[in-house]
């Protein structure tokens, strides 16, 4: 990360203390277990561990390794760009770095932050925070862009801010992505646009080809949206379709894998739930729903935390905060990193446990909304991420969330005990993130909705 730090700002990321707490003992949940006996287990060591620490690992999750470590990769190179070329992307990609959320907390981290379409692809969100607040800020950019046509998100929002012409820098032959000044990238992205939107036709997939049909017209059947007004300006062409191609590995990196990663999470989040559902002896599937419905509020985080800076050289502390201290708010998260520690979760004594590296496995947090459909019984585990590595860590997160009018409240079946009282009045998703919005990382977003 190319940004430096203010002396303030690193006060308030340095841990105080340089003590590593004990390495966490994380139960393991087997999705493979087959049904009957070994399936019965695996339900009940699921509900077993949301009980006791809301925090577990799932293996035998079927999700191919390869793809896992192309989109860590494909991260990785993303976060790897120079800054400028990263701040660029930040309409695009929710790219932001140091600030977590609107309300003041910093970490030692950047990240990229995408909402979720029906389909499971991720697609740009704008805000800047894992809270609840990012999807309300992400919904609110796509209703305000509802005048643009449908298809694919990915380039709406840098193409409605383009209204730049000037094609000279596409003359250089020796044009690259990195090389390439900011507003031609706002260019090509326009250009990429209007291939996926069939504007241009390829001769072949679109990126893939070498042969792009002349963008004759192109823009005729859609003269209304400004981005096309843009891309009409451009007058070279075949400067531009060879530039075209430099766009493809950021293209399929940043965003083609993530989308096939996200859907592969939200598949794996939904069987999940449908083994919790087992567990706790639920039939309707109304857990899973929640998450594979086509309105579902779920986003993909990726963070990337760069090595702790070298001590001597800003007085740096041993320990910085990466992520401070918080809960999800959604129904679950599935997390995974580059086989890098830093993770740590609060047990259900409070002490901090440190999480070990990933292996094959992947870890699944409770959110705040499946302690409220529990009625308590699960814990929404506080979690935070501390840097203390000369290695970079990537970790991608996805967050399962319910559809935003979805009225939450402990499912009735799960309302015994305590004489049957629910301990959290009826909300709805959207109440809950504008709730969310206000609050600092830390704070305990619950409270207010607890009876
Ligand atoms: O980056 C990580 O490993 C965890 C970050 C996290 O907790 C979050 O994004 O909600
Ligand atoms: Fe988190």
């Amino acid at each position: 990360m190319v940004v430096v730090l203010a002396k303030g700002e690193l006060d308030q990321i340095a841990l105080p203390s340089a003590d590593l707490p004990p390495v966490a003992d994380v139960p393991a949940v087997d999705l493979s277990a087959p049904a009957g006996s070994a399936r019965e287990a695996a339900a009940r060591a699921l509900v077993a561990a949301c009980e006791e620490d809301g925090f577990f690992r799932v293996t035998g999750h079927g999700v191919p390794m390869e793809l896992v470590r192309a989109a860590e990769a494909a991260a990785a190179a993303f976060f790897e760009l120079p800054q400028g070329e990263k701040e660029v992307e930040a309409p695009t990609l929710g790219y932001g770095s140091k600030q977590i959320g609107g309300n003041g907390d910093l970490g030692w981290v950047e990240y990229l932050l995408l909402g979720v379409t029906p389909a499971g692809a991720a697609v740009p969100a704008s805000s800047s925070s894992t809270l609840p607040c990012a999807a309300a800020a992400a919904s609110a950019t796509a209703a305000s862009s509802s005048s643009a046509p449908a298809g694919p998100l990915r380039f709406r929002a840098v193409v409605s801010a383009c209204t730049h012409t000037d094609t000279s820098p596409l003359a250089q032959p020796e044009t690259t992505w990195s090389n390439i000044t900011r507003s031609t990238r706002t260019l090509l992205v326009v250009a990429a646009w209007c291939v996926t939107h069939s504007f241009w036709q390829p001769t072949s997939t679109p990126f893939d080809s070498h042969a792009l049909a002349p963008p004759i017209d192109c823009c005729a059947a859609r003269a209304d949206v400004p981005p096309c007004r843009a891309a009409r300006s451009i007058d070279t062409p075949w400067i531009l379709i060879a530039t075209l191609q430099e766009l493809a590995p950021i293209t399929h990196a940043s965003l083609g894998l993530l989308d096939e990663y996200t859907v592969a999470m939200r598949r794996m989040a939904c069987a999940v739930l449908e083994l919790m559902a087992e567990g706790l002896g639920l039939t309707g599937g109304e857990l899973a729903r929640l998450v594979a419905r086509a309105d579902s509020d779920c986003m993909l985080r990726v963070n990337h935390y760069p090595p702790r800076p070298a001590a001597p050289a800003v007085g740096a502390p041993p320990n910085l905060t990466g992520f401070g201290e918080h809960t999800d708010p959604q129904i679950i998260s599935v997390l995974r990193s580059n086989g890098t520690s830093g993770l740590e979760v609060a047990r259900h004594d409070g002490a901090w446990a440190a999480v070990p590296a990933d292996g094959d496995a992947f870890f699944v947090n409770v959110g705040d909304t499946l302690q409220v459909l529990t009625n308590g019984r699960f814990r929404s585990v506080r979690h935070r991420v501390v840097v203390n590595s000369e290695r970079s860590r990537v970790s991608m997160i996805f967050f399962g969330g319910p559809p935003p009018d979805e009225k939450l409240a402990p499912l009735p079946e799960l309302l015994v005990g305590d004489g049957g009282r629910s301990r959290y009045r009826e909300f709805t998703w959207t109440e809950f993130k504008a709730s969310g919005c206000r609050t600092r990382l830390e704070d305990d977003r619950l409270a207010r909705f607890e009876n």
